[in-house]
């Protein structure tokens, strides 16, 4: 049996940045996943959500098809994606819809939303979400900046997060999986790829992480929800920028035989930005471990080995 991690709660609204951030450099240190509160999204918002999202699956799979991914946005079918691309798993079983930037300066605006006939009101509740979970990453990232002795504005100004690449996924893990195979995981062992992740969830189980990833066997820890309180993890861009100081944890979802809906905003860095060590987290004895990198350029490559194409 698992046992049950017990992470540490961050206060995006206290008053005391400092002690935050400390708090948050600990967390990222030794564990690379935390509970935020105070961020900003209110219960209902979160509730309303949830719902758009457990209506959204439940539609007929050839309506969910006519929205199939396309640039990284849109559905994508039970067993279509593979998290852990060196497993011989049929693939995920879940489903998922991605909602990219809102407003895409440079490709137009790409995203594909169901008709208003058939879900009313879907579309805006999905963008005023987008944009309550975007600003409260943002308000984090200063935080972390803060965190690695940065000023609060580095992210800001190196090009990162200003107009970054912010992905909402909907998932949702069916409970009933048949007489299904051996190697099945609603989401299998992945770290996330970019910057940091802020994860709503609708309280069912499965979430688990593992600590040591280089270590075998294998440690998984459950991670239980927080009503009302995200559960944020550092991402492997992050890992990289700060050359392994802050860790992107390895974490998988396993099916517990209910079903399950989630909610992931990927708060990545923008496409052009170069993602290289940060002078705060090397020197001479400790030299980058990771060549600079342009972060679209990574996640393209990452993206290619999830999905196979
Ligand atoms: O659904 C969850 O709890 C986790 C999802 C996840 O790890 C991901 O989508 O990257
Ligand atoms: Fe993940």
């Amino acid at each position: 049996m698992a046992q049950t991690l017990q992470l540490p709660i961050i206060d995006l609204a206290s008053s005391d940045r400092i002690s935050t951030a400390l708090s948050i450099r600990q967390a990222c240190m030794e564990c690379g996943f935390f509970y935020l509160i105070n961020h900003g999204v209110e219960g209902d918002l979160l509730h309303e959500v949830l719902e758009g999202n457990r209506i959204f699956f439940a539609l007929p799979l050839e309506e969910k098809m006519k929205l199939a991914r396309k640039e990284h946005r849109g559905y994508t079918p039970l067993y279509a994606e593979n998290l852990d691309p060196s497993s011989s798993s049929k693939g995920d079983s879940k489903e998922s819809f991605y909602i990219g930037p809102l407003e895409d300066t440079t490709r137009g605006c790409l995203n594909q939303w169901p008709a208003e006939e058939i879900l009313p009101c879907w579309r805006s509740t999905m963008e005023d979400y987008y944009k309550r979970v975007l600003n409260a990453g943002k308000r984090l990232i200063s935080l972390v900046a803060l965190a690695l002795n940065l000023e609060e504005s580095f992210f800001y100004d190196i090009g990162a997060s200003n107009q970054p690449n912010g992905f909402l996924r909907l998932l949702h893990y069916p409970g009933d999986l048949g007489p299904s195979g051996e190697n099945m995981y609603g989401a299998s062992a992945h770290s996330d790829y970019g910057m940091i992740t802020l994860l709503a969830s609708d309280g069912v189980g499965g979430l688990q992480v593992c600590r040591e990833k280089t270590k075998e066997p294998r440690v998984w820890e459950n991670v239980h929800c927080v009503p009302g309180a995200f559960i944020v993890n550092i991402g492997d861009l992050l890992e990289r920028w700060t050359n392994c100081l802050f860790r992107s944890t390895l974490h998988r979802v396993i099916p517990t035989g209910q079903t399950r809906y989630s909610i992931a905003f990927f708060l990545d860095p923008n496409p052009d930005c170069v993602v290289e060590c940060l002078k705060t987290c090397c020197s001479e004895s400790y030299p980058p471990r990771f060549p600079p990198i342009r972060s679209g350029d990574y996640l393209e490559e990452r993206f290619k080995l999830t999905y196979g194409s």
